[in-house]
């Protein structure tokens, strides 16, 4: 398979770093960045061929995958038209939606909607996927062994779900990084080292995911066996509730599907 990727940065590196040599080989791999230091990193690091404009290379591929900001979307997409034929095109953008995209490449045009997250980085990501009328079986599954190759996929039946997996799992990591900073402030605050803080903090947040991916029970009855009543737990999630720290993480994350959504609005209607 031949990939162009528009936009060389962080998605787009976490991406690359999954496909060399197990999706498609360096030399198959072209990357257009107007950055040309990071396309020198990437050449350097993976081995890919670059250019800081789109080219003949990406008219010649099999995918191209648009992975710069939204808001660059559109003129992004307004520049690759003439290089575009029977391509997929497979964006990455938070919010731009794909008839919106496929309005811009003149209609008619195979595209997937993704959103992956930066644990990508390290092949445990997981990316919503959404497709157009156009896309074909073979597209699907070359879309899906993109996106797989650096952790699960998850097909939804709607594209206006994707809001919700951004706000769920794109967004995701940030909120867990933010959890692990509230609990190393207070590891410091009790009289622990921040450095004690983050090993405590890092190795709870896997081993209780892992627990919790492993186990047929519910996340509910595993955190009731950590509960005793009147103990130490209790204490705590008692005051989370006051706090009403959940309503605070489920009206958050609404506010992040509320983004996804104005930033389609807001970019798409060019
Ligand atoms: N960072 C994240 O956690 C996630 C980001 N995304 C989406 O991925 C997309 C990219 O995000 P990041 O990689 O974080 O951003 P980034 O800022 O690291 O990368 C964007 C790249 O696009 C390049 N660029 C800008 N204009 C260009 C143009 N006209 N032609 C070619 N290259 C151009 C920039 O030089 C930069 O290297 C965004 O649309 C974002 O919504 C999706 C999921 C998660
Ligand atoms: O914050 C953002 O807009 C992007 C999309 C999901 C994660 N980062």
């Amino acid at each position: 398979m031949k990939i162009a990727f528009i936009g060389g940065g962080n998605m787009a590196t976490a991406l690359i770093g999954g496909l060399v040599g197990k999706v498609a080989e360096p030399q198959n791999i072209h990357v257009v960045d107007l950055n040309a230091d990071s396309l020198q990193a990437l050449q350097g690091k993976f081995g890919v061929t670059t250019a800081t404009a789109i080219d003949g290379t990406v008219a010649s591929s099999d995918v191209v995958v648009l992975a710069v900001k939204p808001q660059q979307i559109h003129d992004v997409v307004a520049t690759l038209k003439p290089f575009i034929g029977a391509q997929l095109v497979l964006s990455i953008a938070a919010g731009i939606r794909i008839a919106d995209m496929s309005r811009w490449l003149d209609g008619h045009q195979a595209v997937v909607r993704a959103m992956p997250n930066t644990p990508a980085l390290i092949g445990r990501g997981i990316t919503g996927v959404a497709a157009n009328q156009e896309v074909s079986t073979l597209q699907r599954a070359q879309a899906d062994s993109i996106l797989k190759a650096v952790g699960e996929t998850v097909w939804v039946s709607s594209e206006e779900q994707l809001d919700a997996v951004t706000a769920i799992s794109g967004s995701g990591p940030a909120y867990v990084f933010y959890f692990l900073e509230a609990m190393e402030k207070a590891a410091t605050e009790l009289g622990l080292s921040s450095a004690e803080g983050m090993q405590l903090a890092k190795a709870t947040f896997e081993g209780a995911t892992e627990l919790a991916r492993r186990s047929d029970e519910s996340v509910a009855t595993l955190r009731e066996r950590v509960t005793s009543k009147g103990g130490t737990t209790y204490a705590a999630l008692v005051s989370m509730e006051q706090s009403g720290v959940k309503d605070s993480i489920v009206t958050a994350l609404k506010a992040a599907a509320a983004r996804s959504k104005e930033l389609g609005d807001e970019f798409g209607k060019a």
